[in-house]
């Protein structure tokens, strides 16, 4: 399988050519960067995104165009650009794309917990640790998390998270589908998520690090080899680890 990188130079990126290069089967046919000939990768068979939010729907445009699978673990991704990608899709019926706003195994894990732990608990907040490269806030991973957090809330018939909060001047976080994301930017950190809940008397804290980019690969593998048999939209990984 031939294998094609945008953002290669990047810090994702560049662990990605390392994980395909060195996996059964794959192999790469070169990265590009911003304002790079993008022509470089046109004949790759499944191209990897970890770019940045304002590169990443044009990368698909073209991919898409050219009938190239694609896996893509650049964030930011809002409803109305999913629905985009949807109308891409759509049109491209025999391509496969998948968007996942983590790779890492304990980091599907922690979210599908988080949405099993939600109809429990009264109170649900979330605190996102990143290193401060990063250029979105919050994270992917923390906007999924409580979108499902909120789902499962939703489903279970809980009402709003209880907060007597009268003056909010920032100090609350955002608010992602009514759960507080709070981001902390700190030298020395890769990914971590704390998703925290509360009920009368208890509460349980679901903590997951990434303490290096390694953790993403065997998931970035494992959706590459996915793509090219299901084409379509995926999201998140859980179809691909069969969860
Ligand atoms: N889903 C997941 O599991 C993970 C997702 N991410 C996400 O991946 C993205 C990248 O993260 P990270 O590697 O840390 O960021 P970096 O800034 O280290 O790398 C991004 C790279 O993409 C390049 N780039 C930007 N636009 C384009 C484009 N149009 N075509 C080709 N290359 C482009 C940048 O070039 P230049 O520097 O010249 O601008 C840079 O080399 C982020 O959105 C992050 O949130 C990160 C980790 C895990
Ligand atoms: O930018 C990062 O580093 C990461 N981005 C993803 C996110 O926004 O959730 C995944 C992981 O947290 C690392």
């Amino acid at each position: 399988m031939q294998v094609g990188i945008f953002g290669v130079s990047g810090k994702m990126g560049s662990e990605v050519v390392r994980a395909v290069t060195r996996a059964d089967g794959m192999t790469t046919v070169g990265g590009v960067d911003i304002n790079e000939d993008r022509d470089k990768i046109g004949r790759a068979q499944v191209v990897v995104d970890f770019t940045h939010p304002d590169s990443v729907m044009d990368n698909i445009e073209w991919c898409l165009q050219l009938g190239i699978h694609m896996v893509i673990g650049t964030t930011g991704f809002t409803e109305e650009r999913l629905e985009r990608v949807r109308e891409l899709c759509e049109a491209h019926p025999e391509v496969g794309v998948l968007i996942a706003s983590n790779f890492s195994i304990g980091a599907v894990l922690m979210m599908k917990f988080a949405a099993l732990a939600a109809p429990f608990y009264e109170s649900a907040e979330i605190v996102e640790l990143h290193h401060p490269n990063k250029a979105d806030a919050p994270s992917g991973t923390s906007a999924t998390t409580a979108r499902r957090i909120a789902a499962a809330r939703a489903e279970a018939g809980l009402g709003e998270v209880p907060d007597a909060t009268v003056h909010d001047d920032g100090a609350r976080g955002a608010v992602v589908d009514g759960i507080h994301v709070h981001g902390v930017r700190l030298r020395g950190l890769v990914a971590h998520q704390e998703v925290l809940f509360g009920a009368e008397g208890e509460t349980l804290t679901i903590r997951h690090d990434s303490f290096d980019r390694v953790s993403f690969m065997p998931g970035v593998v494992a959706a590459i080899r996915h793509v090219v048999e299901q084409p379509g939209l995926t999201l998140e990984m859980e179809q691909v680890l069969g969860l």
